[in-house]
């Protein structure tokens, strides 16, 4: 790789020579001509001296300031050549690990080659001369990349090395990501000038398949599911469907729906936006949010229920009687309450999930998690808008051995076998049950552990059949009471009929004598 300094050299000796040329040539020309001619040819000369072509990527573009996507892709790409090359580098360090990114630095040159032809790349960082306060740190600055190469091979620069570079970048970028978590930001945070719609922060949640706690065949069914759509691009193109899988996850709170996200996000290695609802202001905002977001991640609305007012009818419903929400986890309580100023519709939300934008882009899931499904509105999760629904519940033994593996790290004790059979009559989530399983102290045995949660199983086992035994009492005492009030009714219709019966009798006997008398 040759650098630059060797191009301008060139550039600098040639100028030299043509500044003499036109400083002799305007001694010759008549006055009156000098302005027209002069000018013309002297363009024809520079041109000739300085026979390159210069392409500029900024790295914000188009009218509403997007970050663009080539200049991302190429600073991947030189990133991987300066690194070997240039002599003033950039060093970022990766929060996950030692790893050092280096890049090259802004005003440094490097060359690259493309099918025998030299191309020079220059990074550049351009501050505004004037101080302007600015709410966004670095608004006035504007970074760029500058290509440039000889005007003889414009057309395959720019027919096929530009794409090439491109598609590099991306290809290096992908395998090089740290996956991010997105979460959206209410809309009075959105840059004028950038729109930053998401906020982000590395993902890096543990949750794995292998250490979610669920039975073991659905767990398999569903990691399945989920290769298949990752490899099913061109499935999903044969059939003429958008390249996108709706699920709904539902069941009690701490039956691992977060943690089932989280293990699907890390096994297609996809990022996940977190999409708060109740931040949306309305339908459009919520379309251009899902549409910033990008290919191979995972969008969720959790508690899809308490953000929304999907159902006016239901909501009335529970306005007029609130037991209805009972039950409901008091953050969660809280969240309904306060969701409001959201005028996202459903029809908003339908539109978003399958209307026509919604094929822009592919390789996308997303998530509904819910406590009630029954309260859902079916449009919103019918086959083919939420194409899986998977029940959440409680702790089976399948999900207690793969706890018992993950906090105690043993595959069997004596006491399964107890805990089997108790797991099989007593309702208890799988958080509760690993709550129990962490050692609360370095003394503590596995055993100890198993024997707390078989405590605390035989604990929920009473407070169940005490539950159960006052719901029978209550039923019996309001079947009893319900006896009380018909017999009531019974016996005061009875009366009331006597009564009509004795007057009628009377009209009766009134009516009789009269008339024996008129005879
Ligand atoms: N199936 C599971 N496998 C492994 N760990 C689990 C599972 N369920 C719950 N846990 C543990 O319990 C904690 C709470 O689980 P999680 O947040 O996933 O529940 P959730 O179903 O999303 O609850 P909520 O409905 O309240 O949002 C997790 O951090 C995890 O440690
Ligand atoms: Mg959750």
């Amino acid at each position: 790789m040759v650098m630059m300094g060797e191009m301008w050299s060139h550039v600098g000796s040639t100028m030299a020579s043509l500044m003499f040329i036109y400083a002799m040539v305007k001694q010759f020309f008549p006055h009156n001509l000098q302005d027209y001619y002069i000018e013309k040819y002297f363009r024809i000369l520079v041109s000739f001296a300085y026979p390159y072509v210069e392409i500029t990527f900024d790295e914000f573009t188009g009218e509403r300031m997007e970050r663009s996507e080539a200049y991302s892709a190429i600073k991947t790409y030189l990133s991987d050549k300066s690194s070997a090359s240039a002599k003033r580098l950039k060093a970022d360090v990766m929060k996950d690990s030692q790893s050092v990114v280096l890049s090259m630095d802004y005003n440094e040159e490097i060359t690259d080659e493309f099918q025998g032809v030299k191309v020079w790349w220059t990074a550049r960082k351009i501050s505004p001369r004037s101080q302007r306060i600015s709410y966004y740190p670095d608004d006035d600055e504007k970074k760029s990349y500058r290509l440039t190469v000889h005007k003889r091979y414009r057309q395959l620069i720019t027919d096929s090395y530009i794409s090439l570079v491109i598609k590099q970048g991306k290809e290096i970028a992908l395998k090089n990501r740290q996956r991010k978590l997105y979460s959206n930001n209410p809309s009075n945070n959105w840059c004028l000038y950038k729109s930053s719609k998401w906020s982000s922060v590395m993902f890096e949640h543990p949750a794995s398949f292998d250490t979610l706690a669920m039975d073991v065949k659905i767990k398999e069914e569903i990691k399945n599911d989920l290769i298949k759509f990752s490899k099913g691009k061109d499935y999903y193109a044969r059939i003429g469907k958008a390249w996108k899988r709706g699920y709904l996850l539902y069941g009690p709170p701490g039956t691992g729906k977060s943690t089932m996200i989280a293990a699907m996000a890390n096994l297609l290695d996809y990022d996940v936006y977190d999409l708060e609802l109740t931040a949306v202001k309305d339908n459009t905002e919520l379309r251009r949010l899902l549409i910033d977001t990008s290919n191979k991640s995972i969008v969720v609305i959790e508690d899809i229920d308490c953000s929304l007012d999907l159902t006016g009818q239901r909501e009335k419903k529970n306005k007029e009687k609130d037991t209805s929400i009972e039950g409901i986890p008091i953050e969660k309580k809280a969240k309904k309450e306060e969701k409001n100023d959201s005028k996202v519709t459903l029809s908003g939300l339908l539109n978003c999930i399958d209307g026509h934008w919604s094929a822009c882009g592919g390789e996308r899931i997303i998530v509904f998690t819910t406590n009630y499904v029954d309260k859902l509105y079916p449009a919103l999760i019918r086959r083919g808008r939420m194409e899986k629904h998977i029940e959440m519940s409680y702790c089976c033994f399948d999900a207690f051995k793969v706890l018992a593996k993950n906090y105690l790290e043993i595959d069997f004790h004596p006491l399964f076998e107890e805990i089997e059979a108790m797991l099989g009559e007593t309702k208890m989530t799988p958080a509760d049950v690993a709550e129990n399983l962490m050692p609360k102290s370095d003394y503590d045995k596995e055993e100890t552990c198993l024997i707390r949660l078989i405590k605390a199983l035989k604990a929920a086992k009473e407070e169940a059949n005490k539950k159960a035994e006052e719901e029978e009492k209550e039923e019996q005492q309001s079947v009893e009471e319900e006896k009380d009030k018909e017999k009531c009714n019974k016996d005061a219709k009875g009366e009331h009929i006597a009564d009509h019966k004795v007057k009628e009798n009377g009209v009766a006997a009134k009516e009789m004598k009269a008339n024996n008398r008129i005879d």
